[in-house]
């Protein structure tokens, strides 16, 4: 039998286990509860839901909405089409859609206009508008991109070119430094690239470019989309890469411009919804519908061989890569002829080979711009090693040399001197 004082033991203890558990159910449940409140608070709220783009080492600078990376970042889909949703908040604030965080002006339609001289000086036409050259009050010199009237697809592009461009920084991105919605007119302000863009330089009748420049716009663009891709969070495809966005400033140096610029009407499948430029897309999206980082690297690879063939995608360019990749230095045969004689063919081998890589068929076994980016350092750096070493051996002969002749003065000297104590 149990006894009366072990009873009261067994109740307490029961009693105060109970009380525990009750206790700790109820921690847990108010912390939960209080976790979801404020879930709940910042998804209604976009502006405070940013996410931080990682410097990584690749120079960015700022903060980038979460719910515009959503639509932009990678997913292997056609996200920035079917999210278009998420510019709601956007629509609903059109005084002042920028946050002042994101760093970029806001300006009037008088000021772009007495900038740009009434819109007087084009720089070009793009599928997105005219681009105008126009000079701030502040002296600065700069591009002004117009959205063309009633173009939708423009707009959006717009959108994510303010939202995106102004948040995303580095020195092989084209720097989107503000924006104008006035009017019923739409503005994106850039800084001036005055060397226009590679396409223009390759296929201009007077240009020069040396090997030199090629090798530095290919390490340039490759730490320009190295940054989208891999110093970005969440990662950014550019979707529309091709010589004709690839931008030179003063000093031929090259950034990477048309964020979220995709142009449907650049391929005229229009049906299938693809993005991208013929002759730059890759086939596995073609075939898939899906966009991966692996197409933007396609894409490079394709302006790797016009830098080096200067012979334009749409004029059978895959087909003269098919051919030299035949033979070990068939790339020799299709180095633009300005070139020949005055490069090195074993870096334009490398050069090729990389490029090579990147169309690969199979997206999964072309190589992260990472390793481009390596790849294309090492060729050049291999150089600078081979003309140091160069350079060191050439100054020990001349050193080897002076000793000689220093030698040779010093024993003639002595020469001397004894011929005339002999003399004496
Ligand atoms: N920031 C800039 N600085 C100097 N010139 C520029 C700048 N941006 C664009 N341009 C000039 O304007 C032209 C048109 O540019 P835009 O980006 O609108 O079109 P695109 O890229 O050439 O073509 P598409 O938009 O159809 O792809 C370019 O070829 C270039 O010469």
């Amino acid at each position: 039998m149990v006894k009366q004082a072990d009873l009261v033991i067994i109740c307490v203890t029961v009693g105060v286990a109970l009380g525990v558990l009750i206790a700790c159910a109820t921690f847990f449940a108010a912390r939960w509860y209080k976790k979801r409140i404020r879930l709940i608070r910042s998804s209604n709220d976009p502006g405070s839901t940013t996410l931080p783009i990682r410097t990584n080492g690749l120079e960015a600078s700022t903060e980038i909405s979460a719910s515009l990376t959503s639509s932009i970042a990678v997913s292997g889909s056609d996200n920035l089409q079917r999210k278009t949703h998420y510019f709601g908040w956007w629509n609903h604030q059109t005084k002042d859609p920028v946050s002042p965080a994101s760093g970029i002006l806001k300006y009037s339609y008088k000021e772009i206009q007495k900038a740009t001289k009434n819109f007087t000086n084009i720089l070009g036409e793009g599928s997105f508008g005219t681009v105008y050259k126009a000079t701030m009050a502040t002296g600065e010199v700069v591009a002004v991109k117009m959205l063309a009237p009633n173009s939708k697809q423009g707009e959006k592009e717009f959108q994510t070119e303010v939202l995106l461009l102004g948040r995303l920084h580095h020195r092989n991105l084209v720097n989107l430094l503000g924006y104008c919605v006035d009017k019923g007119q739409r503005m994106l302000v850039y800084e001036f690239m005055s060397n226009g863009s590679l396409s223009n330089l390759l296929y201009d009748e007077d240009k020069d470019l040396s090997w030199d420049d090629r090798l530095q716009i290919a390490v340039d663009i490759s730490h320009g989309i190295q940054y989208l891709h891999e110093g970005a969070v969440p990662p950014v495809i550019h979707r529309d890469l091709k010589s004709a966005n690839i931008l030179l400033d003063h000093s031929v140096r090259a950034k990477v411009a048309d964020f979220g610029l995709s142009k449907e009407e650049v391929f005229d499948d229009h049906k299938s919804g693809l993005k991208g430029t013929y002759g730059y897309m890759d086939p596995a999206y073609i075939s898939t519908s899906k966009f991966t980082m692996k197409s933007d690297i396609y894409s490079f690879g394709i302006i790797i061989f016009e830098l080096i063939t200067a012979i334009h995608p749409h004029q059978n360019l895959m087909e003269y890569i098919n051919l030299a990749a035949m033979d070990y230095d068939g790339i020799d045969g299709i180095i633009e002829t300005q070139l020949v004689g005055k490069c090195n063919l074993e870096e334009v081998r490398k050069l090729a080979k990389i490029a090579h890589k990147c169309l690969h068929k199979s997206p999964r076994k072309r190589p992260s711009i990472g390793e481009i980016s390596q790849g294309i350092m090492m060729i050049k750096q291999r150089r600078l090693v081979k003309e140091d070493t160069m350079s060191f051996a050439s100054s020990n002969y001349s050193r080897t040399l002076s000793r000689i002749e220093d030698q040779q003065v010093e024993l003639s000297r002595i020469a001397t001197t004894m011929n005339q104590r002999e003399g004496r």
